[in-house]
């Protein structure tokens, strides 16, 4: 399995608000030694293929898909062009590349591409999805949280979140942004980059820690301090208490305050029946309000820990780790949501998990049913 996955080669999707510094950020990535063997795929809107023909590294590495956008239209056109890259690779009539980036239009909802790369079985065989990345521009990135759902996404979504043109925003500008991307997305420290000026380590491997060893990772991937920490949105309210975070209740309206980021945990082991029951029903209540999942699970019968990782109702199959990382020996579960509350989830959940809040710490009692296949692809799927 671990194996499995680290043959695989990665695609990283970058994606950002239009004008953030996507292509600057990939031109300037690609003139990396480290990058010489990446292949590119980039989504372009229109029929001048502009941003193509500003990234001159890669030649016969890169694609331009120009028929529509990345998230509607061309996701089988993204399927298919991987699936040649991999053939061409193979069988020695294309570049040797070992990983993919994806660089998607500004105006692109992630999930879907996310969705396809997790999901589609061609793709399963020869890629695994790595992070993504996404530029927030640290002038206008404010504004552009404010007017579109997309940029919020983008944002909740990350792996990485790159600040660009910090070397035009005033201090002021550029912190308030970065405490905002916080509260979107509390696991992720926003780098800021100059003119794409960034060491491609610090971008890349973001997506999946690495399940053989490097159980470090995984706290670092999870970040449920974060999570805990922010607690209800980030805005320093009780959703608890009855807001349904659907109007402005700051003053002017703002899409991120629809965002909610927070962690449920339990000492209890639990069952996969019931894990793959209780996320069924969520995802099917709430599928499109569920953003993003990453967990840590005590399964019963398994003495390691069982990891889990959705976008929205899809999920890319559950992993066993090697061990439990230091400190760590309970299930965590870190959810980011749009418009959809942490006492909701709590309710959905709790009868069927052991995570309610100040739940008694159960004996850990590996003697019961065995952990999930790891190769299920959904949590709430066929195991
Ligand atoms: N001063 C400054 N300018 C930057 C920086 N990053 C990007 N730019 C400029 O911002 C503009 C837009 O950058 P692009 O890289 O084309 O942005 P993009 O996200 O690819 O744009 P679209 O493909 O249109 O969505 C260009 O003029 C870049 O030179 C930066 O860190 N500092």
């Amino acid at each position: 399995m671990t194996n499995f996955i680290a043959e695989r080669i990665p695609i990283s999707v970058l994606t950002g608000f239009l004008g953030s510094g996507k292509t600057t950020l990939l031109s300037r990535l690609l003139r990396h030694p480290a990058m010489s063997r990446t292949a590119v795929v980039i989504n372009e809107l229109g029929e001048v293929g502009l941003d193509g023909a500003l990234v001159e590294a890669v030649d016969e590495e890169m694609v331009v898909l120009d028929s529509g956008c990345i998230c509607c239209t061309v996701r089988g056109d993204l399927v298919e062009t991987l699936g040649r890259l991999r053939e061409a690779r193979e069988n020695g009539r294309g570049p040797a590349f070992e990983r993919v980036l994806v660089e998607t239009t500004g105006l692109a909802d992630p999930t879907p591409i996310l969705h396809t790369l997790m999901t589609d079985p061609a793709l399963a065989a020869g890629y695994r999805m790595d992070g993504v990345i996404t530029t927030i521009d640290a002038v206008l990135g404010a504004d552009q949280l404010d007017r579109h759902t997309q940029s919020v996404k983008q944002a909740a979504l990350a792996d990485r979140l790159v600040l660009t043109k910090s070397d035009l925003a005033d201090p002021e500008t550029v912190q308030a942004l970065t405490a905002r991307l916080r509260s979107i997305n509390p696991a992720v420290v926003p780098i800021r980059v100059v003119r794409g000026a960034v060491d491609p380590d610090a971008l890349l491997g973001a997506g999946h820690p690495d399940l053989a060893s490097r159980t470090a990772d995984v706290r670092a991937w999870l970040n449920e301090e974060a999570a805990a920490q922010d607690g209800h949105g980030g805005h320093g309210h009780d959703c608890a208490s009855g807001c349904d975070h659907h109007g402005p209740h700051h003053g002017a309206f703002r899409h991120d305050d629809r965002i909610a980021s927070f962690c449920l945990s339990g000492d209890a082991p639990m069952d996969w029946a019931d894990v793959d029951e209780a996320f069924g029903l969520l995802l099917q209540l709430h599928g499109e309000q569920v953003l993003r999942v990453k967990g840590l699970l005590d399964v019963r019968g398994s003495d390691r820990p069982i990891v889990i990782h959705g976008v929205q109702h899809l999920f890319s199959e559950p992993a066993m780790l090697a061990a439990w990382p230091d400190g760590m020996n309970g299930t965590r579960i870190v959810f980011i949501t749009h418009d959809l509350p942490e006492a909701r989830v709590r309710q959905v959940l709790e009868p069927f998990l052991p995570i309610a809040r100040g739940a008694e710490p159960g004996r850990r009692d590996h003697g019961g049913h065995p952990p999930p296949p790891v190769t299920t692809t959904h949590p709430h799927g066929e195991p």
